[in-house]
Formats: structure tokens, C-alpha cells, sequence
């Protein structure tokens, strides 16, 4: 049984103010210590891109095409992501969303603070909900909010200070909206399979959900984790980083690689649910985020999920005497996968036939 948890109240002081009041971490953060990578420097990965662009109407059934088809799902099946360029958002929209990004997160902690979760609560700034006893703790701060769709929203969360803050997020809620469409449909004509079946399994109410997280510098990154080793829960998450820091890293074929940051690509990830609803063609990679003594570093991620209650499973399509089912139906996976990260643990297991 838990005893009487210490988490909630280190958790009550920001990242961030511990990084300000040179505080030394405490045990929950020191994660590395068993870690056998934290004197290894990993390689970077070489993740293939993808011109979204060249799924749009005005090349269909070209050679092309075709050729990028095959690109996106041989990645999926042994990366599980891939950069998207030419996705239709332009880099000067991404810099504002970065820029609004971390004015906040300079903001002075009373400010950032209007905006606090409680430590139960998914959504606001701040940290996890409230871990169980003996999980490792995160180096980072986070805003976390419902962003689609928009009668789920829940202004209250939504920084006034910048200024533009609340608009910025509409317009690059809206874009990556189209984003999630684009990339469900080219997923599907991958597999040879109706262009709108991964869309009609997330629903018309499929949920997105925007995460800004900030990973302050630290004295001692071979010892904590901006994020710790996770698949997500999601259909499938799309990651804007910043333009020059490094951190984040996929597990591929057992090793830790880092993602090279990008100006103006995307990062489109699978989460569990697609692994899921592809009867395991495409994978859910496990990543996590380094820290930097030198540099703090920012992300933008949009999580893309079916709508909660609505069962998902593998595409029939998919399922044949070669290739047998592999996963049961299932709903509210985001719950069942919630219960499983906060132990530390990978969760698809609970949804194999
Ligand atoms: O910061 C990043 O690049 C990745 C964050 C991430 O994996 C997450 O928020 O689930
Ligand atoms: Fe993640």
C-alpha cells in the first residue's frame, strides 16, 4: 500500500523555481541513476521526411505519390514518425507559436500561476497529475490545455499574458486540425484502405489537446529526464520543437536516438491507438527528453485522440490469415494508458486479443 506521498508537495513548487532558488533536486527527480545511456552519446536519428504536400489532390495516383506512400508506411512500421514537411503551416507562423511559447514560460511564477492546475487536474500549468509513490519526477513545466473540440475548451487555463497567446493557439489549433486530417487520410491510402477509416475511428469529435512544455536548464543532466521513457496514449501526436535545442530521443531498435530540431518540420509521432487501429503495422515508439546544462529547450505537441468513449480496434481490412488480429476493441484507451505511465509502464499490452 502507498504510504502518505512527499510527491504532491514537491510537485507544488515549479521546475522552474527550483532552477531560480538553486535548489538541489530532490531523490524523485533523479531518475538516470540506474540509467546505462547517461555517459553513452546517442547517435541522430535519421528519420525519414515526408512531403505531406505530395498527398493533395492535384497529384493523386502520380508515381510520386506512390513512391511517398510506400515511404510513409515503411516508416511507420520501423520508426513510428517521421518529419512532415510542407504541411501547409507556414515557419513564420510556427516561430509565433514558439515566441508566444516562451514569453509565457518567462512570465514571473505568480503570473504563470494564474493559470495553475491543481495537482489532481490534467489540465492548466503545471506538472503531472499527482504521481503514485515511487514515480520518477519530471524536469519540466507544462501548460496543458483542451484545445478541440472547442465546447470542451476551458478559457480559465488559457494565458491572457502575451497577449496574443489565446489567438495564436486558435489559428495553430485550427491548422494542425487540418494537419491530423491530411495525415489520417495519407495513412490510410498507405495501407491500401478507405481514405477516411482512421478518421471515422477518432470521430468527428476527436479530441486534440496542446501541451507547451518547457525543460529548464540543469546542473546535472546525466542524472534527470526532461520526460521520462513513454509511448502516448494518443492516435497519433505531432511535435513542434524549437529551432536549435536538442533532447528529444525515439528508441529504435534499442537504442536511444535524438531527434534533430527542426525549423520548419513537423514531427508527427504514433501513439498507442494507431499502433491499435493499424493491427500493429505501425508502431508507437517509446521516447523521452534529455536535459541540457547550457541550453533550456521548448515544445509545442498536439495530441490527437478518438473521442473518448467511442471503441476503436483494428481496421478489418488489415486482418487476414497472414496477418491475424492482434488487438481486442477497445474505449477510453487514454484512461487505461494513463494508469500505466504513472507506474512507469507501457500499457498496449491491456488491449492484445
Ligand atoms: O518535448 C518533446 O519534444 C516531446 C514531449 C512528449 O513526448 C510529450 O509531451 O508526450
Ligand atoms: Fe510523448
Amino acid at each position: 500500500m502507498a504510504g502518505v506521498s512527499t510527491l504532491p508537495v514537491l510537485l507544488a513548487k515549479r521546475v522552474q523555481e527550483m532552477v531560480l532558488d538553486e535548489d538541489d533536486p530532490a531523490a524523485p527527480y533523479l531518475s538516470r541513476i540506474d540509467d546505462p545511456t547517461r555517459h553513452v552519446s546517442p547517435p541522430l536519428a535519421q528519420i525519414p521526411t515526408i512531403d505531406l504536400s505530395l498527398y493533395s489532390s492535384p497529384t493523386s495516383g502520380s508515381e510520386e505519390e506512390k513512391q511517398e506512400l510506400e515511404k510513409l508506411r515503411s516508416a511507420l512500421g520501423s520508426w513510428g514518425c517521421f518529419q512532415a514537411i510542407s504541411h501547409g503551416i507556414p515557419t513564420s507562423f510556427l516561430n509565433e507559436v514558439r515566441e508566444v511559447t516562451r514569453e509565457f514560460f518567462e512570465l514571473p511564477m505568480e503570473e504563470k500561476k494564474k493559470y495553475a492546475k491543481t495537482v489532481e487536474e490534467f489540465e492548466g500549468y503545471g506538472a503531472d497529475p499527482v504521481p503514485e509513490d515511487g514515480q520518477s519526477l519530471d524536469w519540466q513545466d507544462r501548460l496543458f490545455l483542451d484545445v478541440y473540440p472547442e465546447d470542451g475548451i476551458k478559457l480559465k487555463f488559457w494565458p491572457e499574458n502575451p497577449k496574443s497567446f489565446r489567438q495564436v493557439l486558435k489559428d495553430f489549433t485550427s491548422k494542425i486540425k487540418k494537419v491530423t486530417e491530411q495525415v489520417s487520410r495519407a495513412m490510410a491510402r498507405s495501407l491500401d484502405l478507405d481514405e477516411n477509416c482512421f478518421l471515422d475511428q477518432f470521430g468527428p469529435r476527436g479530441t486534440l489537446q496542446a501541451r507547451f512544455n518547457y525543460y529548464s536548464r540543469c546542473k546535472t543532466p546525466d542524472l534527470i529526464l526532461g520526460l521520462k521513457p513513454h509511448s502516448d496514449g494518443t492516435g497519433f501526436t505531432i511535435i513542434l520543437q524549437g529551432t536549435e535545442v536538442e533532447g528529444l530521443q525515439v528508441l529504435k531498435d534499442d537504442q536511444w536516438q535524438t531527434v534533430p530540431p527542426s525549423s520548419d518540420a513537423l514531427l508527427v509521432l504514433m501513439g498507442d491507438q494507431m499502433e491499435i487501429m493499424s493491427n500493429g503495422v505501425f508502431k508507437s515508439p517509446v521516447h523521452r527528453v534529455l536535459t541540457s546544462s547550457e541550453k533550456e529547450r521548448i515544445s509545442i505537441v498536439v495530441f490527437y485522440s478518438p473521442e473518448p468513449q467511442k471503441e476503436i480496434g483494428p481496421e478489418e481490412g488489415l486482418i487476414n490469415e497472414e496477418m491475424p488480429r492482434l488487438f481486442k476493441k477497445v474505449a477510453d484507451y487514454a484512461n487505461i494508458h494513463w494508469g500505466y505511465y504513472q507506474q512507469g509502464k507501457r500499457a498496449l499490452h491491456a488491449a492484445k486479443v
